[in-house]
């Protein structure tokens, strides 16, 4: 008998803002920061095996088979559930690795709900947000499926219901390391935390954006070309930078002006992740 499978989508998020407001004593940095989906991202297909394994099939340069975010999330949820069925998967990976948008992420993610379904596991969705947040400060947001005002270290979230343009993406060939812009001594640790909700306008920026912008160029560059056309924004910790247009003509036009020189996509933001939508048409 040949297993079931099933293709899920992993999107990609953008930070529509992010402040840094203050340092944990375990390193970590408290945040208050809005996701928001963009309808664009990886595809990873899953059949069950019933020998226990876990494999992922597609190679990726550089990230060690058992360091795969995927097959973490993998391995964490058989060993908490106890469950006896292994998996096969394959991913279609688009996502920039180190771009800000979340990919390694939104895999683990995937691959927990995914796994859930198939697995029949009928875990609730605290339960997988909060092994997601010992994948990485990422994966809840991508576990719950919805534009949310973060805060905590991306944990605790309210969601909220912003605006859904289409975004031009500029890609940066660079990859940012989340850990060394988190470490650098320059970096603005001490906005004032927002307390009125929605936020207020003005409060769009990242504060990451002047060390990514200090440190690398081929960043700087982006932010400069896509400032000419719109305000021009850095998702994350980078390298993406990205800027909201009221139509796919108006972000088609500036993206294809911008992708003669630099690499980029255009794509819907999303206040419900594509994925979310998968699985309830699956249910
Ligand atoms: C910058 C954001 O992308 C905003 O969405 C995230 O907060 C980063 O999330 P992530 O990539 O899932 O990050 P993790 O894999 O948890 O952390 C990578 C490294 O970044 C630093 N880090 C991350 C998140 C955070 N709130 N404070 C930190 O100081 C830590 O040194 C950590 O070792
Ligand atoms: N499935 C995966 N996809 C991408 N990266 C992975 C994956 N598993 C492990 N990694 C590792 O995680 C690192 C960060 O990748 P990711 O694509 O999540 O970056 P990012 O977009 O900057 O994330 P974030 O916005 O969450 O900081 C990669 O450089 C890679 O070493």
């Amino acid at each position: 008998m040949t297993a079931a499978r099933l293709t899920l989508p992993s999107p990609a998020k953008l930070n529509l803002m992010l402040h840094i407001l203050g340092r944990r004593p375990d390193g970590y940095h408290e945040l208050q920061t809005i996701f928001q989906f963009l309808d664009y991202g990886d595809e990873l297909t899953f059949a069950v095996r019933d020998d226990g394994v876990i494999r992922l099939h597609t190679e990726f340069e550089g990230v060690p088979h058992d360091s795969n975010l995927i097959v973490k999330a993998a391995q964490k949820l058989q060993a908490q559930s106890g469950c006896a069925l292994g998996i096969d998967i394959w991913i279609e990976k688009i996502l920039p690795m180190g771009g800000g948008i979340g990919g390694g992420s939104s895999n683990a993610a995937t691959t927990l709900l995914g796994l859930n379904h198939l697995w029949q596991l009928d875990w609730d969705i605290d339960r997988l947000a909060a092994l997601g947040l010992s994948l990485g400060a990422d994966v809840p947001v991508f576990v719950r499926g919805h534009a949310a005002f973060a805060e905590g270290v991306g944990e605790k979230l309210t969601p909220v219901e912003p605006e859904e343009p289409w975004y031009v993406v500029l890609v940066p060939q660079v990859s940012v390391s989340t850990a060394e812009i988190f470490s650098d001594p320059l970096l603005t640790r001490n906005s004032p935390p927002i307390k009125v909700r929605p936020v207020p306008k003005g409060n769009s920026r990242n504060d990451c954006l002047p060390v990514v912008a200090r440190r690398y160029p081929d960043v700087r560059n982006a932010l400069n070309l896509l400032g000419k056309f719109t305000e021009a924004k850095l998702t994350g910790t980078g390298s993406c930078v990205f800027g909201g247009f009221p139509s796919k003509a108006e972000a088609d036009k500036v993206s294809a002006l911008l992708t003669e020189t630099l690499t980029g996509f255009v794509a819907k933001g999303s206040n419900v992740s594509m994925l979310h939508r998968k699985l309830q048409d699956l249910l």
